[in-house]
């Protein structure tokens, strides 16, 4: 439809590039924006503002928490989480001015923000000072490769799996400390470009031989880590929503959290929490679901009914739904 613009440049391999990724298939009716460039960049907002005005758009809406300068049309975005917020010091200035200056006044006079979690809906009401009402919460998918059967791994290696990025947020540390507690053949595979500084602090704990890493893999790849893997572990210090629990629990693998922000509503009942400052609550929890005792049974069957709950035609069915009442 003329006048409908959706900023495709967020489709990536992280999560918001995932959820633009699986949005942009569902929705209809929209274009895609002439101009490419780095969303994620505070400059691109001018560049993104002329191109909606060129374009005489009526309505533009990204999948991320990007919003233009001086567009004359409305603007709904996605904001997946408040890192900026809570990482404040790790920010550029010219970021933080971003958000406070220029992203801050156009969500508060949107007409509507979405988000991935009500954990995140109600940090992003207060944080913007909007009304309830103003922010809509759509979710997140399981992507269609993610089932509980297919192929699995071919590894006699008993393995936990951690699939993100190394941000200080995402805190592999306590990960990486709790692995070096475990006296075990137990190892880990990490999905992730791996950087300097955690392949330093992974020979510093003497677990080179225990650690692997996996870059660029396929979606059906992934799908036999999850299948494969002892447990899914998610440690971080902060989400918005956590993609990988629900990818795994929809391959039948068990999850461990940190029992912080909105991982514990992602997981429901399915998942075992932890202390993300303490690795040996973690350890306990390594050491519980590998117990022939343990309820790793009754924890997978959990996992699948709640991951049934997160569908992308679903998270569609409800974005074009909020977005019909401001087109
Ligand atoms: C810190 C934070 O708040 N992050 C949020 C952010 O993105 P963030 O990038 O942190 O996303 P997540 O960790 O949730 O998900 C990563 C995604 O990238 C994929 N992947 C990862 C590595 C790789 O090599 N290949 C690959 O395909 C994973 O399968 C997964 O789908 O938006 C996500 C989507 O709403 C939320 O779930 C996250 O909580
Ligand atoms: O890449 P960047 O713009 O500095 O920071 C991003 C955050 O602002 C975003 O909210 C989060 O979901 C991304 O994972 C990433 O951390």
């Amino acid at each position: 439809m003329p006048g409908l613009y959706f900023d495709q440049r967020w489709c990536a391999q992280h999560g918001i590039g995932r959820f633009a990724t699986e949005t942009r298939k569902h929705l209809v009716g929209w274009n895609d924006l002439p101009i490419n460039g780095y969303p994620t960049n505070a400059t691109d907002a001018w560049r993104l503002g002329r191109c909606l005005r060129r374009e005489k758009a009526t309505l533009f809406f990204s999948p991320g928490f990007n919003v233009p300068a001086f567009a004359k049309c409305r603007v709904v975005c996605t904001i997946h989480d408040l890192i900026h917020v809570h990482y404040r010091d790790k920010q550029s200035k010219l970021k933080l001015a971003y958000y406070k200056h220029l992203q801050r006044p156009v969500v508060r006079r949107s007409p509507l923000t979405l988000t991935v979690s009500e954990f995140s809906r109600q940090q992003i009401i207060q944080w913007y000072g909007l009304r309830d009402s103003q922010v809509v919460c759509v979710g997140n998918g399981v992507s269609d490769e993610f089932t509980p059967d297919g192929p699995r791994l071919d590894t006699d290696q008993r393995f936990l799996l951690y699939v993100g990025n190394t941000r200080p947020h995402k805190n592999v540390d306590v990960l990486l400390r709790a692995l070096s507690r475990i006296d075990s053949d137990l190892s880990l595979t990490m999905v992730m470009k791996p950087n300097d500084s955690i392949r330093r602090r992974i020979q510093q704990l003497g677990l080179a031989q225990r650690v692997r890493f996996r870059t660029g893999l396929s979606d059906a790849e992934l799908a036999m880590h999850y299948r494969a893997a002892v447990a899914t572990v998610l440690p971080s210090y902060f989400e918005g929503f956590g993609l990988p629990l629900v990818e795994a629990m929809a391959c039948g693998c068990p999850v461990m959290g940190a029992d912080r922000t909105s991982i514990p509503e992602v997981m429901g009942s399915a998942g075992l929490l932890f202390d993300p400052d303490d690795e040996e609550s973690l350890v306990e929890q390594i050491t519980r679901i590998e117990s022939p005792s343990s309820d790793r049974q009754s924890k997978v069957a959990l996992g699948l009914r709640q991951a049934s709950r997160f569908r992308w035609a679903d998270v569609a069915y409800r974005i074009d739904n909020a977005l019909k009442n401001v087109a």
